[in-house]
């Protein structure tokens, strides 16, 4: 497998492990989150999350995904409190989704699967200078995570899903600015928590999982959009990404807890 990896055959969650050794690790996620194995924690706080619209700034095809990018200079959109030591910015924001709607999330609850799932990607700035250098530490990120199950459409995803259109081809980059990504929260601020890896190579082992228990809704034509996006870039034949997550990966003996009864 060359550097490119993705998740097709030659290029899988299966094949990554010869670039990337971590990938059979100790801390590699996601994880199957069995709900009545969890450890409830009366000391896990609850989470502080202050997000500002105008922390987030653009839109981009990666190849694999699309990410919405914050710019993390002057007053940052921040998560903090729950089983957080420090205050972490938001560095950016993106999608994992399958190929139907009964799979395609990347953490599964008690066996079941959701459409898609969000990841809210944040950085330690209280102990580390950058993002890069974060990622090289055990308690480095916190990724802040929201199941995404079809139903009713989501507004606020709404605007998400229609600037897609602008990024269409791998490499493009659109402004996306003004957007209050708390929209993307749902009602219930109940999580679980573990500590776990990236879900794609470099498949670090720096990440703080926060998960909520209660999905958000979107409808099957918004999801349907992630879709949308290609692999492939401008000119060469279009590659639809159709799916993007890395099935379970083992416990290894890790402790999941939760902040709720
Ligand atoms: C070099 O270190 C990195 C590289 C990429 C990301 C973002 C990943 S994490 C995920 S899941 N999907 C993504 O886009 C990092 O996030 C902490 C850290
Ligand atoms: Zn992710």
């Amino acid at each position: 497998m060359s550097l490119n990896w993705g998740y097709d055959s030659h290029n899988g969650p299966d094949q990554w492990h010869k670039l990337y050794p971590i990938a059979n690790g100790d801390f590699q996620s996601p994880i199957e989150i069995k709900s009545s194995e969890a450890k409830v924690d009366e000391s896990l706080k609850s989470l502080s999350i202050r997000y500002n619209a105008a922390s987030l700034k653009s839109l981009v095809n990666v190849g694999h995904s699309f990410q919405v990018l914050a710019e993390d200079k002057e007053n940052p959109s921040v998560v903090s409190q729950g089983p957080l030591k420090a205050t972490y910015r938001l560095n950016q924001f993106h999608f994992h989704w399958g190929a139907s709607n009964d799979f395609g999330s990347e953490h599964t609850v008690d066996g079941k699967g959701y459409a898609a799932e969000l990841h809210l990607v944040h950085w330690n700035s209280d102990k580390y200078s950058s993002f890069a250098e974060a990622a090289k530490n055990p308690d480095g990120c916190a990724i802040v995570t929201v199941f995404i199950k079809v139903g009713s459409s989501h507004p606020g995803l709404q605007r998400v899903v229609e600037a897609l259109k602008l990024i269409a081809a791998k490499g493009k980059q659109a402004a996306f600015t003004n957007f209050d990504a708390s929209t993307l929260l749902p009602a219930s601020m109940d999580y679980w928590t573990y500590q776990g890896s990236l879900t794609h190579p470099p498949l670090l082992e720096c990440v703080t999982w926060i998960i909520f228990k209660e999905p958000i809704s979107a409808s099957s034509e918004q999801i349907n959009l992630f879709r949308s996006i290609l692999s492939s870039a401008e000119g060469e034949k279009m590659c639809p990404i159709l799916t993007n997550y890395r099935p379970i990966q083992p416990l290894k003996g890790r402790e999941v807890k939760a902040s709720f009864q």
